[in-house]
Formats: structure tokens, sequence, C-alpha cells
């Protein structure tokens, strides 16, 4: 049974899911905030269940040795060191809907918070001092939001902005117009948007272009008096500038749910007249922690159990419906990768897989992805489908994809050809009704050959007395053949045989077919045959 450690604070529901749906749950919501710790008991999990607490390094990484899945039970991944868990083949996914509208309610409650000041004139209330003429504030009416990331949240916080009668303005570089007037918002460039807005919110992930993104020279570009809302990541602004920004006056207020660095138990913010601080709230209601907790807990069950992938930041996704028709192609292409990577001892330059009928319309990216994986197994031992791209593309080699009608007699087959420093190998494969993988073309010679757990590979020209050959050299060393398959491109061309083995081939014999001048070349082939 996989086994699942949630180690932050997540809504119990994630756990009766876990467990209805055949996962072991270990839910310490504590432990992610204690590095030591989680790093000494991760080892005994497939599945880690996390929030913003808990940091996924790749030093937590290393120690994982059997996670298959990180989930994130929220949307920003920041968190996690992503190329160090593709690398170990992890799956890390997020629930990428489940908390936005919350998230971007809060933003709004930050912007109402600065405009009015109303934290500042309740504690001021609560203290019993009555300073109506203290606290003036502002209209939020017919002032313009500017909206730095217009996706999820930040479309949302654009609607909302509308349905208060604000000018919305928004920078992103992927909204288009259409969309940007279906918000009833006006796409500008980010200086503009700096120069017109009285009230500016952030929904950008952190990333490296977005990191710092408002620093002293961003601020000097705003209209004076500005209040800034940051409900997305603390490393988007760089805090000593907004500080210094807020002491002289030039920024208005600033909303600050996210830090630099959290649990932000000190802050250069702290104790500002014109701030409003939560502590990384953006998320936290009860809708949106249900939401999230049972998504991540259905999504990283489906994977664990069933195989499906969705929301998937590295690994293209899999429904539960299609992972069992996808199932046996995946296996297909894997054990055409296989063949190939096995065959081929030099550099592999370039990689064209063709999907032929029936096979074009299905998931080819995970198709891709296990070719790969079977390919670079060989060289790789623990590579699957997450890490395998991105070997690929480590190893410099050029990957093209072609989709074409059905045509020949298959409903559909993949072909997978292999440019490698030395020379071009080619092999074609499909399943039929039986859902097992089949070769149905090497090197330009057709077939129809199943694939075994230990197998021959053979090349020879076509000459009378090879078959009696194998035969006699795999008799006298006791190997037991329990199946045979030749193919030839015509009556004296190339001719292959592939043998079907019971155990590995042996070296010493492998060694006398090789010296045998009627045989071009032998290699032994080892797949993996277990269940689809
Ligand atoms: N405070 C909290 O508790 C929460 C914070 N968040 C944060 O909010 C972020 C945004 O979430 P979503 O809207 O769901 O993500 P999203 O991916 O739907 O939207 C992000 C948008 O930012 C845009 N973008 C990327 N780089 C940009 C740049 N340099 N300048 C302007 N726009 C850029 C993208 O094109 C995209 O449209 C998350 O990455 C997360 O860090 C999310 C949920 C809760
Ligand atoms: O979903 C996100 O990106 C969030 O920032 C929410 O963080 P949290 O789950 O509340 O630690």
């Amino acid at each position: 049974m996989p086994r699942v450690l949630v180690s932050d604070k997540l809504s119990e529901t994630a756990v009766q899911i876990f467990k209805d749906r055949g996962v072991d749950v270990d839910y310490l919501p504590d432990i992610g905030k204690d590095k030591e710790k989680l790093a000494e008991i991760i080892d005994r999990y497939d599945g880690l269940a996390i929030r913003s607490a808990t940091k996924v390094t790749e030093k937590l990484i290393n120690a994982a040795s059997n996670l298959k899945v990180i989930g994130r039970a929220g949307i920003g991944v920041d968190n996690v060191d992503i190329p160090a868990a593709s690398r170990r083949g992890i799956i890390v996914m997020n629930t990428p809907f489940g908390n936005s509208i919350t998230t971007a309610e809060h933003a709004i409650a930050l912007m109402f918070a600065l405009a009015r000041q109303i934290p500042q004139a309740n504690v001021s209330t609560h203290a019993g001092k009555w300073e109506k003429n203290r606290f003036m504030g502002v209209e939020i009416t017919g002032k313009t939001l500017g909206v730095v990331g217009c996706g999820n949240i930040g479309s949302i916080v654009a609607t909302r902005g509308v349905g208060l009668k604000m000018h919305v303005i928004a920078y992103d570089p992927f909204l288009s117009e259409d969309r940007a007037s279906e918000l009833g918002v006006e796409k500008v460039e980010l200086d503009e948007l700096f120069g017109r807005s009285d009230f500016i919110t952030l929904h950008t992930p952190l990333t490296d272009r977005t990191r710092n993104l408002i620093d002293a020279t961003a601020i000097a570009k705003m209209k004076d008096g500005v209040r800034i809302i940051n409900c997305a990541r603390g490393g988007l602004i760089v805090e000593s500038d907004l500080v210094a920004a807020l002491k002289s006056g030039k920024v208005g207020g600033a909303g600050i749910d996210v830090f630099e660095v959290e649990p932000a138990t000190e802050s250069p913010l702290f104790g500002l007249e014109n701030v409003v601080t939560t502590p990384h709230l953006g998320a936290s209601t009860t809708e949106a922690q249900e939401n999230v907790a049972l998504q991540i807990a259905e999504q990283m069950s489906d994977y664990l159990v069933k195989g499906a992938v969705s929301n998937a930041i590295n690994m293209p996704s899999i429904t539960a419906e299609e992972a069992p028709r996808l199932k046996p192609f995946i296996k297909l292409a894997e054990v055409l990768g296989a063949f190939v990577g096995q065959v081929t001892e030099d550099a592999i330059k370039e990689v064209e897989i063709l999907f032929d009928g029936s096979t074009a319309a299905m998931n080819t990216r995970a198709l891709i992805s296990a070719a790969l994986a079977g390919l670079i197994r060989p060289q790789v031992a623990d590579v699957n489908m997450v890490s395998a791209p991105i070997m690929a593309k480590e190893r410099g080699i050029i990957l093209s994809e072609v989709k074409r009608d059905k045509s020949g007699v298959f409903d559909g087959y993949i072909r997978l050809t292999v440019k490698s420093e030395k020379r071009t190998r080619s092999i074609a494969g499909t399943c039929f009704s039986d859902h097992k993988p089949r070769f149905i073309q090497i090197k330009g010679i057709n077939l129809d050959a199943e694939v075994g757990q230990h197998m021959l590979y053979t090349t020879n020209p076509d000459v009378p007395g090879i078959i009696g050959l194998l035969g006699t050299i795999c008799g006298r060393n006791n190997v037991n053949i329990a199946n045979f398959q030749l193919g030839r491109n015509r009556p004296g061309g190339d001719a292959i045989a592939l043998l079907y083995l019971d155990a590995p081939f042996p070296p010493d014999v492998l060694k006398e077919l090789r010296a045998n001048p009627k045989i071009s070349s032998a290699k032994p082939l080892v797949f993996d045959v277990g269940a689809a």
C-alpha cells in the first residue's frame, strides 16, 4: 500500500480521502518546519503532501529515496526544488484553482483595510481612544487599480475591482487583448501601470524573472501616495526599498500578506503606521482549505494507486479515464525506447517519434516521455517519465514529434528513430487488443514480434544456415530458446533474428556468437515486461 506523509497543516478531509482510496497516511502537521526530523523519515514515504511551510530542498529530495509524488495543497510551488524533483523522477503537483477566490478576496480585503486604515482604527478604538479625526480614508470608487499578473487570482481581483467601480489596468505578458476586454480591464505595459495606479496588487508567481519586481527603481515610477498590496510572494518586493518609500511617504500604504522570509517573526515592515500585515493568510478560509485538501488527496491517491496524473508541474497530465487506455501504449513507447537504448552505444543526437493513425490522437506528450525514459534507462537506471525529458534536454538531444493519419494496415503505431553519432536506428511497434506491445518493424524489416523479458537480437546477411548456427551454439551451451522470430528486407539482403530466452544470455556464449563471421552483430536485450 503506498504511504503518504502530510507535513503541513491540512484539513483532515485529506487524511480520510487518502485512507478511503487505499493510501496509508501519516498526518504530522508540524514536521514540515523541522528540516532534520523530516529528512530522517522521508525515505519511508511514496508521497509528500505540503503547503508553504515545508521547504522541499534538493537535500530533502536526495534523502527521499522512495518518493514518487509531492502534492502542494495550494498554488505556489516556489518552496519545492522542481528541477531536483524532476531529476529524481518525482512528480510535483498542485491545486491551481482551489484557493484562488479566497486569495483574491484577501487582496481586496487588504485594499479596503489600507484605504480606511481599519486595522489601526480597530486597535485605537479597542484602546478606548475614539480617534475619529486620526483616520481619514480614501474612496475606492473611481480609483485606478493596477493588477500585476492577471492569471487565475489576478483576474478574479480585476473583476472584483471592476465591480467596485474602479478603473482596472493590468500588466501580464501572457494576457491577450481579448481576455483583457472580457475581464473589463485595460492591458498596459508595466511602467504605465506603475505611473497610473492608485493601488497596485501583485499576483505573479515567484520566479527568477519576477523576483525583486518592486524595488526602488520601480517605486520611483509610481504615483506619490500609491498603495501596494502583496498577496503573492514576499520575494516580489525588495522589502528594504519598500520600507524606505513608506517612511518617505512616496508609498502611502502597504498591505502585506507574504514576506521575503517566512515565518516572519521580525521584519522592517513591522511597526510602520501605514502597513497592514497578515501572516500568509491569503489561502486561509475554511472553503479554500477544504478544496485544496480534498483535491490534493484525490490527485495524489489517483497517481499512487491508478497512475493518473493531473495538475503536475513537471509531467504531462494523464486522466484517470485515459490511464487504462494509455498504459499499454506507454509500455510500448518505453520498450521501443529500451530496444534502441540497449543497442546504441554511442551518444544520441536526435530522436524522432512518429505517431501514426490512432496513436496520433493519444496523449503523445506522455508517450514521448515514456519513450525517452526507455531510451535513457540503459545509461541511467532510475530515469522515469518525469525525469526523462529533462535528462534528454541536458544531454542536448534534439527531439521531434510527427503525427500522421493512418498509413498502413495497423490502426496506429509508433515509430522511434534515433540518430546517434555513428548511425540512425529505427523501430516501430503497436499494441493489439491483448494490450501487449509488439515490434512490427526493426531496421526497416517488417515482423510481428512480442516483447520478452530476456532476448537476443542478431543481425546477419540473409544466407542459409543462420537458424541452425544460432540453435547449435545455444544448444551446445545449454541456452534454452523459448521462441524465435526472423525477418529480412529481401532474399539475400539484411536479416535479423530475435531469440526469446528463459534467462539472460550468458556472456561467454555471446562472445562465441560474436566471433562467428556469419553473425554481423549480437546484442542481448532485457525488457521490463511487468503488467502494463
Ligand atoms: N497569499 C497566499 O496565500 C497565496 C498566494 N498565491 C500566490 O499567487 C500566485 C499567483 O497565483 P495564480 O493567479 O493562481 O497563478 P497563475 O499562474 O494563474 O497566474 C500568474 C500570472 O502571472 C503572470 N506572470 C508571470 N510572470 C509575470 C511577470 N513578470 N509580470 C507580470 N505577470 C507575470 C502569468 O502570465 C500568469 O498569468 C501564486 O504563484 C502564488 O505564489 C497563491 C495562492 C495563495
Ligand atoms: O497556495 C499558495 O500559493 C499559498 O501561498 C497558500 O499558502 P498556504 O497553503 O496557506 O501555506
